[in-house]
Order: structure tokens, then C-alpha cells, then sequence
């Protein structure tokens, strides 16, 4: 799979931070939904793989190739709009050399979307050329739209319809059940649940999820997550006064010179707006983080390190 040793080299980069602890749950809709889902595998033709251009390493499911045994699969980079050009061309870079098709979008403006129906119908040719030599009649290609919850798979299948079908709403598990949709003629989707791995061996990983809200119905205190990434900000060493820790300081009045951990900042955030509410600190920066408030910042870089 696509950049696995970068992804070690990435998580384990980031070993020496305050590790909040991930407990997920697994719950009985999010297995039948693997499970149907699974089944369901059988009768596509092609994967759309979405994944969010934050946390292009974390948020590949680990045993999707597994399942999709070597069915075509086009890596959709949804959130393309919360990390800056430069992130986006070197994971370009990284990303050419597998023999996946990568196509970047963001569910809520529909970029991209319209390269994604290129990609899905050049795909869908070669599939009715096979099917043509077999003397078979041509019929429309089955995409199924995989990933982990809350990426933006439903925004992404109302775009490619054009219209809204699919429940899309910032929080994770929205969409709950199977179920097929016609694009044109040419396209037809499967639009599935968010799915999850039934355990997270890497804890590192989780993080990076619970900050995207990524990670589905898991149990985390926000306080610790959001004092980790203050800390993953901290290592990425910004020095504009744009960054998103220059935010941080301006927008929090945060002094790091005095108050230098992400802890510390957390803390300071609670003392000063929230009676020393830290949960509440907690949660206003992870939301800062995950509506953009903070930048264009991504977590997880090809390179391996985080910066
Ligand atoms: N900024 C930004 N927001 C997006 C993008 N795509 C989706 N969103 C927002 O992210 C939130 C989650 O999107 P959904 O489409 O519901 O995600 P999902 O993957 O279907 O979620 P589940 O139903 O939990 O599996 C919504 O508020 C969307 O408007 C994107 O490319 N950029």
C-alpha cells in the first residue's frame, strides 16, 4: 500500500508527544456496514477510494486492498482546500509513483469532481472494451465510494450527482446504510457507511484521525488531543507570522515563551476564556483545527516527518 514506510517513519517521527489515548469502539452498525459492504465488492467494477488530503496516511483503511483484490481503485483526495499547493504537489510527487489513478477535490466546491467522472468513464471503457470482446453489451461502470467516516464521501457522491442525495454533515457516522445511485448513464455509485478497522494497533494514527474527526464513534478526552496537535503545530516549525501557531498566539493571546507546552496552551486557553474548563479549551481549538481557523495545515507529509 501506498507510502506505508513513510507512514512509519511519520507516526513514529511523532513517538515523543504527550500521547492522549484513543479507545474506539466498534460498534454493531459499523460491522454489518463492513460487512455488507464487503459483499457488495463483488459486483464493482471500481474503487473510490476517498481519503483526506490532511492525513493522506492515516485515513487509508488497512485492508481495503485486501478486500478489493486487485480491482481497480482511484485515490480521491477530498479536503483539498485545507492544505496549502505546496503540501498538495509533494504528495503529488509521492503519489505518481503508485499505480493508482490520484485525483484531489473538495466535496464542498465540487473541484475536481468533474477529473473524477473522467477518470471513473476512462475506466469504465476499458471495462466495456473486456466486456465487448466477451460479447457482452455495454453497461454503466459501478463505483463504490469507500473511506473513513466523515472525509466527505457523501458531499462528494451529492457533487457527482448534482444534486443532494447523500447526507452530508460535519460530524462522523451521518450515512448508515448501503445504497446504489445513478450518475448520467454512464456511472453507477454505491455509497457506503464510513468504515473503520475494528482496532487501532497504532495509536499515533488514531490521533491524527480523532484531530480530523475522522475517526467514527470513538472515545478520546479533547483536551489531550488538542494539546497534542498544538504540539505536532510546534514541531512543524513555521516561522511566517501566517502559521498556524502565529494564529494561535495572536488569536489566544498565548505566550509560549512563558506557557511552552501544547498543554500549557491548552490550559491557557481554559484559564483565560473558559473558567479553566479544559475540555471546553480543548474542544474550541480542535474545532479551530478542523474548520480552518488555524490555515491550511496538514499533518502528514510524504517525506515522513512531520514539519
Ligand atoms: N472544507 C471541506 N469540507 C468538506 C469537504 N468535503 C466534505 N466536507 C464537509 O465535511 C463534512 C463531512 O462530509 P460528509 O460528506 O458528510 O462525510 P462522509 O464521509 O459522508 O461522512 P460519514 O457519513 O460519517 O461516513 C461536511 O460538513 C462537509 O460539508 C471538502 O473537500 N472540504
Amino acid at each position: 500500500m501506498l507510502a506505508q514506510s513513510a507512514m512509519q517513519d511519520e507516526l513514529e517521527s511523532l513517538s515523543g508527544l504527550a500521547a492522549p489515548r484513543i479507545v474506539q469502539w466498534y460498534p454493531g452498525h459499523i460491522a454489518k456496514a463492513e460487512r455488507q459492504l464487503r459483499e457488495q465488492l463483488g459486483m464493482v467494477d471500481l474503487i473510490l477510494e476517498v481519503i483526506d488530503a490532511r492525513i493522506p496516511i492515516s485515513s487509508r483503511h488497512p485492508s481495503l486492498a485486501k478486500w478489493t483484490h486487485g480491482k481497480p481503485r482511484v485515490l480521491v483526495v477530498n479536503r483539498a482546500d485545507m492544505v496549502s499547493e505546496k503540501d498538495r504537489s509533494r504528495w503529488n510527487a509521492q503519489l505518481a509513483e503508485s499505480d493508482q489513478s490520484v485525483v484531489w477535490t473538495n466535496g464542498v466546491s465540487g473541484t475536481g469532481v468533474g477529473q473524477l467522472i473522467k477518470v471513473a468513464a476512462h475506466l469504465g471503457e476499458g471495462l466495456n472494451a473486456a466486456r465487448a470482446n466477451r460479447g457482452l453489451k455495454a453497461r454503466a461502470v459501478r463505483a463504490c465510494v469507500v473511506g473513513f467516516p466523515n472525509v466527505g464521501k457523501s458531499a462528494l457522491i451529492n457533487r457527482l450527482l448534482g444534486r443532494r442525495l447523500a447526507d452530508s454533515a460535519a460530524k462522523p457516522g451521518v450515512t448508515r446504510s448501503l445504497r446504489w445511485m445513478r450518475v448520467g448513464g454512464a456511472l453507477d455509485l454505491l455509497d457506503a457507511p464510513g468504515i473503520i478497522p475494528p482496532a487501532f494497533d497504532n495509536q499515533l494514527a488514531a490521533q491524527h484521525l480523532a484531530m480530523c474527526n475522522d475517526i467514527g464513534e470513538a472515545a478520546y478526552v479533547d483536551s489531550l488531543v488538542a494539546s497534542a496537535l498544538v504540539q505536532h503545530l510546534q514541531r512543524q516549525q513555521h516561522t511566517s507570522n501566517r502559521s498556524p501557531l502565529a494564529i494561535l498566539q495572536k488569536r489566544y493571546s498565548w505566550n509560549p515563551a512563558s506557557h511552552p507546552s501544547g498543554e500549557d496552551c491548552v490550559r491557557h486557553i481554559a484559564d483565560s476564556l473558559f473558567q479553566g474548563d479544559l475540555e471546553k479549551a480543548g474542544q474550541r481549538l480542535l474545532k479551530d483545527f478542523r474548520t480552518g481557523v488555524l490555515g491550511r495545515i496538514a499533518l502528514e507529509h510524504p517525506e515522513g516527518r512531520s514539519r
